[in-house]
């Protein structure tokens, strides 16, 4: 399988102020790869850096092969960029922002956008300055998949829009993304889409990148560990534990270790624990919160 984005050791610094160090990643083609994280730690700092917006400190990041800071229009072309839900050309209605958005774009497919804009049940002369964020972020969506680009990058794409509108896109995406073997690069606050739609997923710590792997992997590694300790002890840091807490006399941690080795490395530490459970994590938030934290 091909990468159709490839990052080397991305090291990015808001003046003084380091953001993260040394990201690799790559994202293989006809793959939906999901960007976790919690607030600050990242994302939208990589995206810009994957559209060319924002140069990085160091290291590399390539699209279709090339640098992206000296991408060819060609293959930008083939990038559909959605940042936040933006549309630009509010005072256009839906149909004239359709019509002047392809003639960009030579693989322009409008029953794509106008399926969208059917379901969305707006009328064409609508104006998008008086449509609702959540309309507006379907018609930003609808013009990405008219581009029909090869790549698509998604930042926040579920921003404003309702349960019901984000499940539509949320399964449309996946359907089409599938169908015609796109690769997909977004992220997402509302976990439960993500593992509706996504393959595999980089979940961000601050400064790093915790895992990369597939959905179904991380699901069938990460374990939720529960066990007695006295009151008030506190758990001794290990590398492999994520976000040890207790409450009471009930501690819980996350680990990827099997039961066995957490028990192993409990006695290591001379944790005086009791009454040891071990369960498998199912749902992608229940890993995502176990191995970030809480707070
Ligand atoms: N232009 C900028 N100048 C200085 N600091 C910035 C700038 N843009 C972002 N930051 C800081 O860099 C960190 C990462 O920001 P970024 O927007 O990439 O995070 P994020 O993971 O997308 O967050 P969120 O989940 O809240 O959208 C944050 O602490 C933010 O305050």
């Amino acid at each position: 399988m091909s990468a159709i984005i490839e990052c080397r050791n991305l090291t990015h610094y808001y003046g003084r102020r380091l953001i993260y160090r040394d990201l690799s990643f790559d994202v293989p083609q006809g793959r939906i790869l999901g960007l976790l994280g919690k607030n600050g730690t990242g994302k939208t700092t990589t995206i810009n850096i994957l559209s060319g917006y924002l140069k990085p400190r160091s290291g590399e990041c390539r699209i279709f092969g090339q640098e992206v800071q000296n991408l060819d229009p060609v293959l930008r072309r083939n990038i559909g960029l959605l940042i936040e839900g933006h549309v630009q050309y509010q005072f256009m209605t839906i149909e004239q922002i359709e019509k002047f958005y392809s003639v960009f774009y030579p693989a322009w497919c409008r029953d794509a956008y106008y399926e969208l804009m059917r379901k969305l049940k707006v009328a064409p002369g609508q104006r998008i300055s008086r449509m609702s964020c959540g309309q507006r972020s379907q018609v930003a969506l609808g013009l990405i998949l008219a581009q029909n680009p090869e790549l698509l990058v998604l930042d926040d794409f579920s921003l404003g829009l309702d349960p019901g509108y984000r499940r539509l896109f949320v399964d449309y995406l996946r359907e089409y993304a599938r169908a015609e073997s796109k690769t997909v690069f977004l992220t997402s606050h509302i976990i439960q889409d993500m593992e509706r739609l996504v393959d595999d997923c980089i979940i961000m710590d601050y400064g790093s990148i915790l895992t990369q792997r597939p959905v179904a992997e991380l699901l069938a590694e990460v374990r939720r560990y529960g066990f007695t300790v006295p009151e008030g002890y506190e758990i001794p840091d290990a590398k492999e534990f994520y976000h040890p807490s207790v409450i009471r006399n009930r501690a819980e941690l996350f680990s990827f270790l099997p039961p066995a080795e957490v028990e192993r490395t409990l006695r290591r530490l001379q944790v005086p624990y009791g009454e040891f459970t071990s369960e498998q994590v199912t749902s992608l938030e229940d890993a995502f919160i176990g191995l970030t934290g809480k707070y």
